[in-house]
């Protein structure tokens, strides 16, 4: 990555006709790619010919100061391509559970010119696929997906030894040209490879993403790992997918909307088997998650027709199945668990929490916190310390309503 961004930069440095403006911008470049490989001498050396071509001296003064404080690992590369190379990463025991079966998938290039993670034999709905340690948590208090600013996450990294520093910078930084993270190329690295509130994974991180992903991220607190579940049989050979987008993001927008967030966030055109497909395909797909976006929505004005909210329910998973969207069914299981528990139709409201049961068992694992829960809600819909409006009526019945 860096490689490739250094080679760029020297690309517009050897060009016959240069203008100070992009020799300066160049120079930049240049001194940021070598500063995240970690060559201190050589990164100040582009630092001094960018202050000579214009930059600016107190700004060069500052990455001086950090320069003086970085170890010098100009074998960074060869660190990182053995890691690449050889899958240490994932062999090691500290990072990989020792659940996850090691010969279920391989880490190696792929059709987008970088990594990605492909099965090696046949994968079922709901098997646990990788569970990780972090290399780096988010920061004390940190609770939701969101940015972690540059300087919090340069923080993070002073910690780790200069193997681990080593290891990180052979991730994926989709933001190295991105005005937005101009001091520190770990900044760019986080914001490409931190999921669902883990922090950075050195495995985990080379799924790449798929708008009908076979696999999900999910953090399990508890053990403090990043796990992936398959959503769906996955064959021998198939590249594992996650999705970067969360929840109704994913499912509620079009391929168009998608794409833009996509290749703003993680800088690539997506063209998923969704995405990539005919504009006939393409269209049929965005009509399908229109409808799933228009009946999230509506929910809640359907209150006085309850039956009418389990059927359009009852319709989304459908729709959901003919997409291929193997998650998330949970979200509208849910909903529909309640309004038949609300009325005392008991075996509804179990058959629905079975449903959402199911879907967080493999999407979450058996043992996850909301599995658990849904598990207590399936044996027990009528205990209202989980659904405070359970058996509150009587009258209306759901029984001929199912997916
Ligand atoms: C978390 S990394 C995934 C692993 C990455 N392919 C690598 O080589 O390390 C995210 C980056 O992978 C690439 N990527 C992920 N999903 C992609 C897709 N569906 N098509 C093309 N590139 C993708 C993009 O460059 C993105 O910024």
């Amino acid at each position: 990555m860096w490689m490739e961004a250094e080679a760029d930069a020297q690309a517009v440095l050897a060009a016959a006709r240069v203008t100070a403006v992009h020799k300066r911008k160049a120079l930049w470049r240049l001194y940021l790619a070598r500063k995240g490989r970690m060559q201190a001498d050589a990164a100040n050396e582009a630092l001094e010919q960018w202050v000579a071509a214009g930059g600016s001296s107190a700004e060069a003064a500052k990455e001086k100061g950090e320069l003086q404080g970085m170890e010098r690992h100009d074998d960074v590369d060869e660190v990182a391509s053995t890691l690449q190379n050889t899958h240490l990463d994932k062999d090691d025991p500290s990072f990989v559970h020792p659940d996850t079966a090691q010969d279920m998938f391989t880490i190696k290039d792929d059709v987008h010119g970088g990594k990605g993670a492909f099965a090696q034999k046949a994968l079922e709905r709901g098997i646990l696929i990788l569970a990780e340690k972090p290399l780096l948590r988010p920061p004390a208090g940190y609770k939701e997906e969101g940015p972690v600013s540059p300087q919090t996450v340069l923080t993070l990294v002073e910690r780790l030894s200069p193997t681990d520093v080593a290891r990180l910078v052979s991730l994926r930084n989709a933001r190295a040209d991105d005005a937005r993270y101009p001091h520190h190329c770990f900044a760019g690295i986080w914001s490409t490879n931190a999921f669902s509130g883990a922090g950075i994974c050195l495995v985990a991180s080379r799924f790449i993403h798929s708008c009908v992903p076979n696999a999900r991220y999910s953090w399990h607190a508890e053990s403090q790992r990043q796990r992936i579940f398959a959503l769906r049989s996955i064959a021998p050979g198939e590249e594992i997918c996650v999705s970067y987008l969360m929840g109704r993001n994913i499912y509620g927008s079009s391929s168009a909307t998608r794409c833009a967030w996509l290749s703003d966030d993680y800088r690539f055109e997506c063209a998923c088997a969704v995405c990539g497909g005919t504009p006939e395909e393409v269209a049929a797909s965005d009509h399908r998650r229109s409808m799933l976006a228009r009946i999230w929505r509506a929910l809640p004005t359907m209150q006085d027709d309850p039956r009418l909210a389990v059927r359009e329910i009852a319709s989304a998973i459908r729709i959901m199945r003919e997409e291929g969207f193997h998650m998330d069914a949970d979200d509208f299981a849910g909903e529909a668990v309640n309004c038949c528990a609300v009325f005392s139709d008991w075996e509804s409201a179990k058959y629905w929490a079975t449903l959402m049961y199911e879907s967080r068992k493999a999407e979450f694992g058996e043992d996850s916190g909301h599995t658990r829960k849904a598990k207590a809600i399936m044996e027990n819909p009528g205990d209202r310390r989980r659904l405070p409006m359970a058996g509150r009526y009587s009258g209306v019945k759901f029984t001929d309503i199912r997916v």
